[in-house]
């Protein structure tokens, strides 16, 4: 900041915490902010990186745009000699849709994940090298959530010793792969196996789709885009393709981890949701603070717009989300390590809780933070909605999250059976662990009652933990309950499908809440980076309780006389993080290019770069449009014609 005058420096001297410690805590460890800080420095100091123009391109001068980035990124990565986990980092900088996030994101993982040791010799070098181009061609034109309704088909031939890969109607075109459109030279492709006539189900196959040479369709192949999507710029980067298939190559399969990639991507989908909320975050909060609406007094300044408590109550429950993402996204990472270890020793008695976490935490931070980034929006006024603010773009950008890698209703689905049985079980021999182990007190919180008198009651993580666990085991018993009533349990479960939702996002936000409460029992060092942390667990839960105060009400977890004393301890939470709000999205140590937002410029010096901005616009190359000749002019011309009459 030498030489630059910081709009924010008064916010930032009001900050009670250390918030370089908290910069590490954000980044998971030192070595990871260290990492993240400097290639991220290296990307915002990159011209080729440049991002300010996306969103007046056109689709094809955009998607070349991309290409060049992407190759750029790449002779980087090689040039410096980046580590595996640097050249991920220089990616997620460059922050564009492109075709390299499927193939390092899932054709490389479906390899490592499903291919047999021969397949991953012949393949993952040439991969690693970018000498061959992969994406993930699961969903068709007529199916996508359900994958056993795939139509594709993989006929082993004997005699050939080959796999025919055939797409037999219309709806079995693959339809939207990331990638696959205009670049990818090979596809795990997901077709149903066939062999002596007999079916054995979906299965991944590794087709070569274009030639090395020319990068034309192998014969019996077509290719290409399905065409422009929801918003400017945004997501158009990416070329989704469609293909209708002929012949191909090998077979793989470990039947029980088909679906892993798909496991693999729901969670990394976690964290990445703490990212582009925190950014939302980061861009409003900063915004807020530099904003002055009404409140003046004899002629003094107004009042910031972050000071109104509407502004706060909106804000700050989105702010500690961010934090609160970030921690369980850290432990979706170790579940899936650790069932990843299993898995390899043929240990699949925790499968079903990871496909049950990762799903329905993609489920519901995926929703949350789409919904988040709109509201950023809105907490911005109108300049908000300028593609300068940085805002309309990522929410066109991630709002697809809420449907890619799984509709986020058709996944909490997968949760409600995953409770259903869990519930089912209770009284069995099999008790509840992991993130269902609660369970095994249900006689307790079915009749239990919170102990809450006054507001400061419900700053103690126990009182808070139990209501959330009393809610979330009432509602799956009532449920559990109804269901039983049906003859035919999947009838029932179709019936009373909207209740075993809100079941499963009532887990869902007790397993979030629990583990940011776990992270706190955690030694964080740092002058007041714990205290806050918890101020924002507490922010956090409380907010959820009072949004879903039906919930806890109707299940008598909480009386109302009680729910309001939570909303009394959120006023004043909101309070105490007033002072280190700046602070707390300085933490997440975003440069000004990574943010891509003249709202959220880490300066505050927003008004004279709105204006600077504005007449960047290709509109005010000229200050007579283009046009006026044939249409203005012709207009005001007539109307004086019409006057005189
Ligand atoms: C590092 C960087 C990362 C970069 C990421 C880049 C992001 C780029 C942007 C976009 C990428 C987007 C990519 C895609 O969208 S790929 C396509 C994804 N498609 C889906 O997610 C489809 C959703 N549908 C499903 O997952 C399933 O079909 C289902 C709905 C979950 C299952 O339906 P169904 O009831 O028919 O069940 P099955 O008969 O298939 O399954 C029976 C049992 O298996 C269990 N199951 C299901 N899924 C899984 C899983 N993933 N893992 C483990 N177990 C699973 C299921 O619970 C059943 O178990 P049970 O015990 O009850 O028999
Ligand atoms: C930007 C983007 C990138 C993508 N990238 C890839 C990729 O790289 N590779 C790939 O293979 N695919 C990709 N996809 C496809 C994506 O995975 C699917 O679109 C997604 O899984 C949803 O499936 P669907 O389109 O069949 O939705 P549908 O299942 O048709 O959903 C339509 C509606 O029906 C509801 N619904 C469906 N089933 C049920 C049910 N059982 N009970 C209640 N409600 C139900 C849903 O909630 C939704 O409201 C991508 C999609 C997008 C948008």
């Amino acid at each position: 900041m030498d030489g630059v005058v910081d709009h924010l420096a008064d916010e930032r001297n009001k900050a009670q915490f250390d918030v370089e410690e908290m910069k590490i805590v954000w980044a998971g460890s030192r070595h990871v902010f260290e990492l993240s800080d400097r290639i991220a420095r290296l990307v915002a100091s990159d011209p080729v990186f440049r991002k300010d123009n996306r969103a007046t391109l056109s689709r094809k001068d955009l998607f070349k745009n991309t290409l060049r980035k992407a190759a750029h990124a790449w002779k980087r990565i090689i040039e410096l000699r980046l580590s595996e986990e640097e050249a991920s980092k220089l990616r997620f900088y460059v922050d564009e849709a492109a075709f390299t996030d499927l193939h390092w994101g899932m054709f490389v993982p479906a390899i490592k994940g499903q291919a047999t040791e021969e397949q991953q010799q012949k393949w993952l070098p040439l991969a690693y090298k970018m000498q061959i181009i992969g994406c993930y061609a699961q969903t068709e034109l007529g199916h996508g959530s359900n994958v056993q309704g795939l139509e594709t088909t993989a006929t082993f031939d004997p005699q050939t010793d080959e796999f025919d890969i055939h797409s037999p109607t219309l709806t079995s075109s693959k339809w939207w792969p990331g990638g696959l459109g205009k670049v990818s030279t090979h596809a795990v492709v997901y077709a149903r196996l066939i062999t002596d006539g007999q079916e054995h189900g979906v299965h991944g196959f590794i087709v070569q789709l274009r030639s090395l040479d020319d990068h034309l369709p192998l014969p019996g192949i077509t290719i290409g885009d399905i065409g422009m999507k929801f918003g400017n710029g945004a997501y158009n980067t990416m070329d989704n393709g469609v293909t209708r298939n002929g012949k191909c190559v090998r077979s793989n399969v470990p039947r029980q981890l088909i679906y892993g990639t798909m496991v693999f991507v729901r969670q990394t989908i976690v964290s990445d949701a703490s990212c582009a909320l925190s950014r939302a975050v980061c861009i409003a909060t900063r915004y807020s603070a530099v904003r002055r609406q009404f409140g003046s007094q004899n002629g003094g300044v107004e009042t910031q717009v972050i000071d109104y408590k509407t502004q706060q109550n909106r804000l700050f429950p989105l702010l500690a989300a961010a934090y609160a993402f970030r921690f369980v996204g850290e432990w979706l990472k170790w579940l899936y390590t650790d069932v990843t270890q299993r898995l390899q020793a043929n240990d699949f008695s925790t499968l079903p809780e990871a496909h049950a976490c990762t799903a329905g935490l993609k489920s519901l931070t995926t929703t949350f933070t789409a919904d988040a980034i709109e509201e950023c929006r809105k907490l911005c006024g109108g300049h908000g909605y300028l593609c300068s603010s940085g805002l309309p773009e990522l929410f066109a950008v991630y709002v697809p999250a809420c449907t890619y890698e799984g509709d986020n209703v058709v996944l909490l689905l997968q949760v409600a059976r995953f409770l259903m049985k869990t519930v089912s079980q209770l009284g069995s021999e099999k008790k509840p662990v992991g993130t269902t182990a609660y369970m095994g007190r249900v006689e307790h919180l079915m009749q239990c009652r919170c102990s809450v008198q006054k507001a400061e009651d419900w700053l103690n993580p126990n009182t808070i933990l139990e209501a959330f666990e009393a809610r979330t085991a009432r509602m799956s018993v009532a449920v559990a309950q109804k269901l039983a009533q049906f003859a035919n349990p999947e009838e029932g479960f179709l019936e009373l499908s909207p209740n075993l939702v809100e079941a499963s996002v009532a887990h869902c936000q007790l397993i979030v809440v629990s583990k940011f409460i776990e992270k706190l029992q955690q030694d964080i060092p740092g002058k007041g980076v714990k205290e806050l942390l918890g101020m924002l667990c507490n922010i956090y839960a409380l907010n959820i309780l009072h949004k879903h105060l039906g919930d806890f009400l109707s299940t008598g977890s909480i009386t109302p006389k009680q729910g309001s004393l939570a909303n009394d301890q959120l006023r004043s939470l909101y309070s105490q993080v007033r002072p280190n709000a700046i602070a707390l999205v300085d933490a997440f140590n975003y440069t000004d290019h990574y943010l891509g937002s003249v709202l959220g410029r880490y300066d505050g010096n927003v008004y004279p770069k709105l204006y600077e901005e504005a007449w960047k616009d290709p509109l005010n190359d000229s200050v007579v449009p283009d046009g006026y000749h044939e249409y203005i002019r012709p207009l005001l011309k007539n109307q004086l014609r019409n006057a005189r009459l």
